[in-house]
């Protein structure tokens, strides 16, 4: 199994490209189940996370290519993928190749939308929470589908279409949302979605859709009006730019210190993790196409936040926050509420001399003077990555092991940080 080997204290200068987004490529990609002609996607990160979504959509039938590099365009530029879903061969989504990707399970609203059946295993993911389906099946339900569960798949059936409904989500879900917007479009009629997800992720799904044809009115809001149609057509759309990736490299620059260009992003995609990062002690400015990050000198300071969805403080950079706090001055607050079971990159980074107290929620975490390096276990995706960032300034070597999950959701780390100075490395076997 790869491991990741940093040796810490090098400061962090130069350029970083950021990725199109994880989040944002899946539901793409899950998207163009929804028509027979062909969806180009442009800017798609090189992930493991795409790699099985692309295995899933080719169990369905679907042939997805790879167009050649343009001229002028190199490694940096991500993917285009060009995804042709016009016979769909097999509704169902098999336990072996959905149980590793929370996304995987998506696919569950467009095929059931277009061919009136899906059978999909439930999913797996990170291993955050307990990560309940209920609220995408009641999205299938409120649309006419019937659900039955059976043997760990869930059976979706709708034989006549579904029809236009009224959502009102308990809570806010970045995926049930995803799901609603997706077999709402080819629903008969009218949907109204209350509590809708605001993320980014879902503007640029419903961006996609719309060039399909869909009519959709609200996205990036809470309330979102969508007016089925009876046929999707074929698009081309460029993925987002990764707002974890993006917040995750600025959190490495405050925490090694140094100066680095963050290139083809954008700070409105994070607002409030980069107004946190500010808080800390860093400076951080748009410049054109993209984010600049720098510390010099300068400690870090105590941070107070709480996890909540779009447009507050994401989850998805929680654990690399905790990081960067176990060096402020003082003690953080860092509060989870959008899942119950995250802090397991606590008791890593306690390996690392980190000093955080848990209750309940909430994380207590009283800055030190110095980590120092260790051998540390990747947990889930983002956890992985906090290793990351407590390693960069850890007095020695840090050996970070199961680093598949990192390769889930980051693409070319190593590169990456190595570029810009960080003394990191991949040990392959
Ligand atoms: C691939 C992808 O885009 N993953 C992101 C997506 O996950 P995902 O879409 O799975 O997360 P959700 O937004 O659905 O989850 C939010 C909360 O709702 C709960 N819930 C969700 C669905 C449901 O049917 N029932 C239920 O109770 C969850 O347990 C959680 O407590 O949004 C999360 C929240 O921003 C991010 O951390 C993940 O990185
Ligand atoms: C939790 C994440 O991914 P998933 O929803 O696929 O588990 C993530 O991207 O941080």
């Amino acid at each position: 199994m790869d491991r990741i080997r940093i040796l810490g204290g090098a400061p962090l200068e130069g350029s970083i490209p950021i990725s199109g987004a994880k989040n944002a490529a899946l539901p793409l990609m899950i998207a163009a189940l929804l028509t027979e002609d062909e969806v180009v996607l442009e800017n798609v990160p090189r992930l493991a996370d795409v790699a099985q979504l692309k295995r899933i959509l080719s169990n369905h039938g679907v042939d997805i290519s790879i167009r050649g590099r343009r001229h002028g365009q190199t490694e940096d530029d991500g993917e285009t993928l060009t995804i042709n879903a016009k016979t769909i061969v097999d509704t169902t989504a098999p336990y072996d190749l959905v149980s590793t990707m929370r996304a995987s399970f998506w696919v569950v609203g467009p095929l059931v939308a277009r061919m009136g059946h899906a059978k999909v295993s439930l999913p797996g993911g990170c291993a955050i929470g307990t990560r309940p389906v209920d609220f995408l099946l009641q999205v299938l339900e409120v649309l006419g589908a019937q659900i039955e569960i059976d043997a760990g798949y869930v059976i979706a059936t709708a034989r006549h279409g579904l029809k236009g409904g009224h959502i009102k989500f308990p809570k806010v879900s970045v995926g049930a949302t995803h799901t609603a917007l997706m077999a709402a479009s080819l629903a008969d009629g009218e949907t109204l979605i209350e509590n809708a997800a605001r993320e980014p992720e879902v503007k640029d799904l419903a961006d996609l859709l719309i060039k399909m044809g869909a009519k959709i009115e609200g996205a990036g809001t809470s309330t979102i009006k969508v007016t089925g149609v009876s046929k999707l057509h074929g698009a081309t759309h460029a993925v987002i730019p990764d707002r974890i990736e993006t917040g995750t490299y600025a959190i490495a620059v405050a925490m090694a210190g140094g100066d680095v260009i963050l290139q083809n992003t954008r700070a409105d995609l994070l607002d409030s993790a980069l107004e946190t990062l500010r808080s800390a002690g860093a400076v951080v400015e748009s410049v054109p196409h993209g984010i600049r990050v720098a510390r010099n000198g300068n400690g870090i300071q105590a941070v107070d936040v709480t996890t909540e969805p779009f447009p507050g403080f994401p989850t998805d950079l929680q654990a690399q926050f905790m990081a960067l706090a176990t060096r402020g001055q003082g003690t953080s607050k860092i509060r989870e509420t959008i899942f119950e079971n995250r802090f397991m990159h606590v008791q890593e980074l306690a390996r690392l001399g980190a000093k955080v107290r848990l209750d309940g929620d909430t994380a207590y975490v009283d800055g030190v003077d110095r980590l120092k390096g260790a051998p540390v276990m990747a947990t889930d995706l983002r956890a992985s990555v906090s290793l990351v960032i407590g390693g960069l300034v850890a007095e020695g070597e840090t050996i970070i092991n199961r680093i598949y999950h990192l390769d889930r959701g980051f693409e070319r780390l190593e590169h990456k940080l190595g570029r810009c100075g960080a003394r990191i490395e991949r040990i392959s076997g």
